[in-house]
């Protein structure tokens, strides 16, 4: 049994990294190997301890890259002057594109059922992510095709649109493919996008657990969870 009636909808927005990919796991080794290297050798002000999943979770998962790092180092008490933040969100970026490059992109097959069923139902598609590497990750995963639309972390911060958890990114994908928020779905793994959808008053919000949880997901806004998006293919075609 389907957990979602599709037909109610008329478009579907997607998150990337560890919605469709499970890239979300890239950036976090990228993003832990870069703050950890910074901590190690950084004697200012502010708490030191081992960057840890726990404060991916709590401060990076699904924001804008240079926001993560602001938002991180500010938790920690630690000064984040612009030219810091630029400087470590670019460093993980080169930690990122290396691993992207020698290991490629495999989408979770669970999605891919998931994107195969829409595609028959002819439901328009957008990926709403934060990710300005956003194309780059659809192309090596062999999905670009799948989207009408694609509002990267580039796209938006060209349009002056605020990142998750604001919800603006989600409303301008919906609107470029002519639906309303009450009549879209949003499907996302961080709690700042979980935000993003329930901020916008989004039909459904569709949380998916890669390791945020499903009681801060829940929290955050999310209607339903689910552990993969082969939970919201009807059985028929899943199997
Ligand atoms: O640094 P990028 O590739 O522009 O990505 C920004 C963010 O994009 C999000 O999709 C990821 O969840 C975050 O981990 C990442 O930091």
């Amino acid at each position: 049994m389907t957990r979602v009636q599709w037909s109610d909808y008329d478009a579907v927005l997607f998150d990337l990294d560890g919605v469709v990919t499970p890239t979300a796991e890239v950036h976090m080794a990228a993003w832990a190997e870069m703050f950890n290297a910074f901590l190690t050798s950084y004697d200012g002000a502010g708490d030191r301890a081992p960057y840890t999943d726990a404060d991916y979770f709590a401060q990076v998962d699904g924001k804008p890259r240079y926001e993560g790092v602001r938002d991180f180092l500010t938790s920690r008490g630690i000064p984040a002057p612009q030219d810091l933040v630029v400087e470590l969100g670019d460093r993980k970026n080169d930690a990122f594109n290396v691993v992207l490059e020698r290991d490629g992109v495999a989408a979770y097959p669970g999605s891919v059922l998931l994107l195969d069923h829409l595609r028959d139902l002819g439901l328009p598609l957008a990926v709403v992510s934060s990710s300005a590497n956003a194309p780059a990750v659809l192309e090596a995963a062999g999905l670009a095709d799948r989207f009408r639309i694609v509002v990267s972390g580039t796209v938006a911060h060209e349009l002056g649109l605020p990142g998750k958890p604001a919800p603006d990114t989600f409303l301008h994908a919906a609107q470029y493919l002519g639906a309303t928020a009450a009549g879209s779905v949003v499907l996302e793994d961080a709690v700042s996008g979980v935000r993003a959808g329930a901020e916008g008053a989004f039909g459904l919000v569709v949380g998916v657990d890669r390791g945020a949880g499903a009681e801060r997901l829940t929290e955050a806004g999310a209607t339903i969870v689910v552990a993969d998006l082969a939970e919201l293919v009807p059985t028929g075609d899943a199997a």
